[in-house]
């Protein structure tokens, strides 16, 4: 009997899961231990759901001109995920997002990621015989479902999720594509209320099927606001984040009081693209 249950749970997680890759979109200045929790902790709650398999995940620093205060450049911010990330063997660091000339909305950074998706599963869907056609591959935690296409999902803090609600901060299409077209995981963080702030959304609420909302019960205040303030004052952020990246700071010098000065009068370039679209 038990052998026929585990048979029945392999076989029903196989054909009705649904391949998710997670995007965490940030600053990551400098990336956290938390910023990797949120992987963990996102892909433990999909998979609990018995709805969902979690095949990889990606996390896209902002690029230069997001305008936040004391954000150092990006191929720094890259190097210290990278390195930091060596240890996950499902998620890495993608460097477009980072790359481009202007801050890019997310909702477009979603759009590139689900583009490279499906151009990655075209050429990589083997082709099928009537009897095998759900399954292309049965191999340890690696099994894939391939008649559809993997999906992508934005992953993110309690703190993101209030920022659909400050206005001139997002354009109500963009929250609609986010949300309603690809979808969101929510990992709670300190005493934020993310169900209050789907609640208090009109879009949110309309689109709450697609919003996973992850409880974080080992509370975890960890910001990168506190870990650049530390550093600042040459104070220790062993354990806050890895010791590669601790030594990535020291030997660029990267968080310092002239650092922390850039952009300190910069108005957040989403703000200032929605107040004036052509600038
Ligand atoms: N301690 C945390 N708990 C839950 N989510 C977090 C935590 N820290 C960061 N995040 C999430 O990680 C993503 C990237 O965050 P970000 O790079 O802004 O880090 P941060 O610590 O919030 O930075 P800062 O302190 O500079 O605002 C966001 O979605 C944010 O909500
Ligand atoms: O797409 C938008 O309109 C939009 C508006 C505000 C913020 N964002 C993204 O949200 C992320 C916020 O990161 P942070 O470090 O400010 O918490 C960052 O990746 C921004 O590009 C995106």
């Amino acid at each position: 009997e038990s052998v026929k249950f585990w048979l029945w749970s392999e076989i029903s997680s196989i054909y009705f899961s649904t391949m998710d890759i997670l995007l965490a979109c940030g600053s990551f200045n400098p990336i956290t231990n938390q910023h990797m929790r949120l992987f963990e902790l996102a892909r433990d709650h999909m998979h609990r759901t018995g709805q969902y398999q979690v095949v990889s995940g990606i996390m896209s620093p902002v690029s230069d001109n997001y305008g936040k205060q004391g954000l150092v450049l990006a191929k720094h911010r890259t190097a210290m995920a990278k390195l930091a990330l060596q240890s996950s063997n499902w998620v890495t660091v993608d460097e477009w997002e980072s790359q481009q000339p202007d801050w890019t909305e997310t909702a477009v950074t979603m759009r590139y990621h689900h583009e490279q998706i499906l151009k990655r599963y075209e050429q990589s869907k083997p082709t099928f015989t009537s009897s095998d056609k759900n399954i292309a591959s049965l191999s340890g935690e690696n099994r894939t479902i391939t008649d559809v296409p993997p999906q992508l999902k934005l992953l993110c803090g309690a703190d993101f999720l209030d920022t659909f609600k400050i206005p001139g901060m997002w354009r109500d299409d963009h929250v609609e594509e986010v949300v309603g077209r690809f979808g969101l995981i929510c990992v709670s963080r300190g005493a934020l209320q993310p169900e209050r702030a789907v609640h208090e959304s009109d879009a949110l609420t309309r689109h709450s099927g697609s919003i996973h909302l992850v409880r974080e019960w080992v509370r975890n205040e960890t910001s990168a606001t506190e870990v650049r303030r530390a550093l600042r004052r040459g104070m220790s952020v062993k354990y806050l984040i890895p010791d590669s990246v601790i030594e990535y700071i020291h030997q660029h010098n990267l968080y310092t009081e002239d650092s922390e000065r850039r952009n300190a009068d910069a108005v957040l370039r989403p703000l200032a693209k929605q107040a004036r679209p052509e600038f």
